[in-house]
């Protein structure tokens, strides 16, 4: 099994070197990454489409090209409804955070913080963002080197080591130019590798009617969940709703994502470049579920025996693809750079964005006065030394032992749903304070480890019934006899503490994000509420006032604790003067933006950049 033949190695070092030569061209071109502005924002100078493909690329690593299929494979198509939470999950960060982060021209999600409550909440949530990233990022360099390994025995520490130099290399010589466009050519790779297993894999099992007839038979295709149970791990509601809180810890409030956005030439661009994702997320999602289904038609009718035994679910994925491209010479080769284009994509811009925010939110306010040149110098030195630390954190990831998407978006819920929190908390509620921030956070996340630990613990992690594909193919009262076995051990439900621990990993986001905003009020009331003169302006988006706005004019007007966004800021914009002049504002506006413009300390931000 698994043998390469020179033209698939001739592929992946072709990816490898294509990548390198990206890096190498952004290097010597344009301002020669000579200032952080160019470094780390891509002199704020990019169009809609490499920003889109760039920003799929950020969260869909070989994690989900090799999870998806594992989890369609082994549970059916309920996974598939998640595509419903990217309509909301998108919608939101392209009318809501969007327009915030960008209109404050911020260089690092974490700045939002520090105008809105603190310099503590800003290092609180770096610190957080960072300890996020570098657990994900272990999984990423992890998932792919391993399951190859397992199955065509790709030198493990050998494929982790050329991913991470490689990345490392690319990303410390071109900045977020190279990143963004080395994700576009690894996204189309990325696809490309997929579509050719899945038409190879269609044409080996006999053709599309002979798949479907098998995917059918084999009762595969979910139907809806509306079990309204949050320990059922994948219903409508946990994947449809939960994933909407998913989808905005990602692509609301993630540093990688944020970064994209603000590299963006104008704000519509940055929003129309958020609308794009939403196809090509779509594709994505599609292309891996229906990798899964075609999995199962080829493999559900077999005799399992003569397969490696002991594979995970997930190398069993990789033994599928290995299976339908043997004797097709460059096709492994391919499906080897897709999965590689769709780890570096992603370690690319966790560097990236892991150097912005230690550069931005850590170093910098320490040293205002340091040079252009040597904070550059300092910038590549910290997107080497992530690098260095994510093969560490590869190993952590080889003693674990989840399947690797699971882990994945579990790591997003327990982290990136108390970021999530704390930006909600800011940005939706005017009366929050730091110190409420602070501590919402705190217990934000103590409560995240606390369910998280106790369902590794007790062992409670909601878990659907495993059938095996083999016996419910089988005739028709074994098929019964299975299914009814398993509905009697899915009514038996754990009580008390152990039902709290089994709460399904995709309500993780929705839930760490709640308890922080929970908190965050309590104690904000409790040690006295943000007045609303004090509210930096354009921080707050008046959600509140917005669903109130029908109602009289003084209740509106108390809700609107901060001027409504954008006219504002672009005042005191001097590069889009032009814009604001020649519309005409109300009345109210005009007031609520003197009363704005008073408020604003000259903006130290804007002189800064
Ligand atoms: C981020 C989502 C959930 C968006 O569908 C998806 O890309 C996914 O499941 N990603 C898993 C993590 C990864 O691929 O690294
Ligand atoms: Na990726």
């Amino acid at each position: 099994m698994g043998h390469f033949e020179v033209v698939d190695y001739v592929i992946f070092a072709v990816l490898l070197a294509a990548s390198v030569g990206i890096g190498l061209y952004y290097a010597l071109s344009g301002g020669r990454q000579r200032t952080t502005q160019e470094f780390l924002m891509a002199d704020r100078n990019m169009g809609c489409i490499p920003v889109s493909l760039s920003l799929i690329a950020s969260f869909q690593s070989a994690v989900a090209i090799i999870g998806v299929p594992a989890e369609i494979y082994t549970y059916g198509t309920q996974y598939w409804f998640i595509g419903c939470a990217y309509i909301l999950g998108l919608l939101i960060p392209a009318h809501v955070f969007i327009p915030v982060f960008y209109r404050l021209r911020l260089s690092s999600a974490y700045q939002y913080l520090e105008l809105r409550f603190s310099k503590a909440v800003r290092i609180c949530g770096t610190l957080t963002f960072i300890c996020q990233m570098v657990i994900y990022m272990g999984v990423c360099v992890y998932t792919p080197a391993f399951a190859l390994n397992a199955v065509t025995g790709f030198e493990l520490w050998g494929a982790v080591l050329a991913t991470g130099l490689v990345c490392t290399l690319y990303t410390t010589m071109g900045g977020l130019k190279a990143v963004i466009w080395t994700d576009v050519f690894q996204t189309v790779v990325m696809f490309a590798g997929q579509l050719a297993v899945i038409v190879v894999g269609v044409q080996k099992t006999g053709g599309v009617s002979e798949v479907w007839r098998k995917i059918w038979e084999g009762d595969r295709i979910s139907g809806l969940d509306l079990n309204p149970d949050p320990t059922e791990r994948h219903t409508f509601w946990t994947l449809g709703v939960g994933g909407i809180f998913l989808m905005l810890s990602l692509y609301g409030v993630n540093q990688a994502q944020v970064q994209r956005y603000l590299s963006s030439r104008t704000e519509k661009e940055a929003v129309r470049s958020c609308y794009l994702v939403f196809p090509s997320l779509q594709l994505a999602l599609a292309l891996s579920c229906v990798m899964g289904l075609v999995m199962f038609a080829r493999y559900c009718d077999e005799d399992h025996s003569e397969k490696p035994s002991g594979l995970s679910m997930d190398a069993m994925v990789i033994y599928f693809v290995m299976d339908m491209l043997q004797g097709l010479p460059g096709l492994p080769g391919l499906f080897v750079a897709c999965l590689f284009s769709a780890a570096l994509s992603t370690i690319s811009s966790a560097f990236n964005s892991l150097a912005t925010v230690t550069m931005e939110d850590l170093i910098k306010p320490h040293f205002p006065a340091m040079t252009e040149a040597r904070a550059t110098l300092l910038s590549k030195a910290l997107a080497m030394s992530y690098g260095l630390l994510c093969l560490a954190m590869a190993y952590v990831t080889h003693l674990m032992g989840d399947s690797v998407l699971q882990m994945a978006l579990k790591i997003f819920g327990i982290l990136g749903g108390p970021i999530l929190g704390l930006f909600s908390l800011g940005i939706f509620f005017p009366w929050a304070n730091s110190t409420g921030a602070v501590a919402g956070l705190g217990s934000g996340l103590a409560v995240a480890f606390w369910v998280a630990v106790g369902s590794i613990l007790s062992h409670t992690s909601a878990r659907s019934p495993t059938p095996e594909c083999r016996v419910l193919l089988g005739p028709d009262n074994t098929t019964t006899t299975i299914h009814a076995t398993l509905s009697n051990v899915t009514l038996s439900r754990p009580s008390g503490l152990k039902r709290f621990y089994s709460l399904s990993y995709m309500w993780y986001s929705a839930f760490n994000c709640f308890t922080v905003i929970l908190i965050g009020l309590i104690i904000s009331f409790l040690t006295g509420p943000t007045k609303k003169e004090d509210v930096h302006p354009g921080t707050v988006y008046p959600l509140l006032g917005k669903l109130v706005c029908f109602l009289s004019k003084p209740f509106k007007k108390k809700f609107y604790c901060v001027t409504p966004l954008g006219k504002t800021v672009k005042q005191w914009q001097p590069s889009q003067q032009k814009e604001s002049n020649g519309s005409v504002l109300q009345q109210e506006e005009r007031q609520s933006q003197a009363e704005t413009e008073s408020f604003f300390p000259a903006v130290e931000y804007e002189t800064a950049v």
